[in-house]
């Protein structure tokens, strides 16, 4: 089987490469031109399309929604539409903050959608679009990605940790932390089922267990680090930024698990396998 990936620089798209997967960046194919992502897609041999690329800086997007709305709403329905003309199937990689974050209970892919920010809003009208398409698809709702590579929340604790030796970190957002390998691996699990069975099209969420705040995952990142740095919970409101997260971003996995035979990997595991490659030498 030939998969096909979006993204080449990205957390994900990295992951996906060391997997095998052949990867495409933005010189390639630029998802702020949606059409050039269908030509690509009409020219390739691939018999699956995995999209990982996406705009993901979640507060910017509040000012630049025109961009984000073209990269991870328009370009996502160009890319489905291409893979529902040659019959083959997508993976699209999509986010928790689809969702408002309230209560307590972990969200079912079915449950109704509210994202309270522009790349929440946008990564939604992508998923709408692959819906429409009539691709066979599998959509999956991740969170917290993390990996040795690029821009994330680890990567930006041991930067803060290396400078500080207290923190404050929200302590009333919760949810999954998740590896960019683990989602890697899933990703292609899901197309070779979906390959050999589109009636497996839908939305899955995958994400990291066990659930915790933003507090904690910095706390355990520091021990795992052998970094002693103090973290203070602190309320969302005590850390303003210009988009809006979600309190809650749990994500109900069960389907995911049922239909493909993913288990929710434990994050500690994937967090101490970025450390060492973090590490070394
Ligand atoms: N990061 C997270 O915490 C989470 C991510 N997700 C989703 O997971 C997926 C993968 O995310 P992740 O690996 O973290 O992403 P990254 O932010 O690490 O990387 C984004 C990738 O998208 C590419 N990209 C952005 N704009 C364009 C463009 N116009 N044309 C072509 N490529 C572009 C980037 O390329 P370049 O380097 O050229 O900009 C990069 O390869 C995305 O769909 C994201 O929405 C879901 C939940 C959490
Ligand atoms: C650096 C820092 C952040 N924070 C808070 C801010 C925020 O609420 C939370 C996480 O911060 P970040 O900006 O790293 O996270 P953010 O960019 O919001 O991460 C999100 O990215 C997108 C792409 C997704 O799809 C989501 O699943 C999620 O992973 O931690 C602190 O409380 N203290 C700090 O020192």
């Amino acid at each position: 089987m030939s998969l096909l990936a979006f993204g080449q620089t990205g957390q994900v798209a990295k992951e996906l490469a060391r997997l095998g997967v052949q990867t495409v960046g933005r010189a390639e194919a630029d998802l702020s031109d949606p059409q050039a992502c269908a030509d690509f897609i009409a020219a390739t041999d691939a018999n699956a399309i995995i999209n990982a690329a996406a705009y993901t800086a979640v507060d910017r997007a509040e000012t630049e929604e025109a961009l984000a709305q073209t990269v991870n709403g328009d370009a996502p329905g160009a890319i489905a539409l291409a893979c529902a003309a040659k019959g083959i199937p997508l993976v699209h990689i999509s986010t928790d903050y689809v969702f408002n974050g309230a209560g307590q209970a972990p969200f079912a892919p079915d449950h109704p959608t509210a994202p309270l920010g522009v790349y929440g809003r946008t990564k939604l009208a992508g998923e709408d679009a692959v819906r429409a398409s009539g691709a066979a698809h599998a959509i999956l709702r991740t969170s917290w990605v993390f990996s040795a590579h690029g821009a994330n929340f680890v990567k930006t604790m041991l930067r803060l940790g290396a400078e500080r030796d207290a923190l404050t970190v929200v302590a009333d957002q919760i949810g999954g932390p998740t590896s960019a390998r683990a989602i890697a691996m899933a990703c292609v699990t899901m197309a070779k089922a979906l390959q050999s069975d589109h009636s497996k099209s839908g939305t899955y969420h995958f994400s990291g267990a066990p659930d915790v705040s933003w507090a904690e995952f910095a706390r355990v990142i520091f021990k795992e680090a052998g970094l002693s740095v103090l973290v203070t919970d602190i309320p969302s409101s005590d850390y303003p930024t210009p988009a809006k997260r979600p309190l809650n971003s749990r994500l109900d996995c069960a389907a995911t698990s049922a239909g493909f035979g993913i288990a929710r990997p434990d994050w500690r595991a994937g967090l101490r396998d970025v450390l060492a490659e973090i590490q070394k030498p």
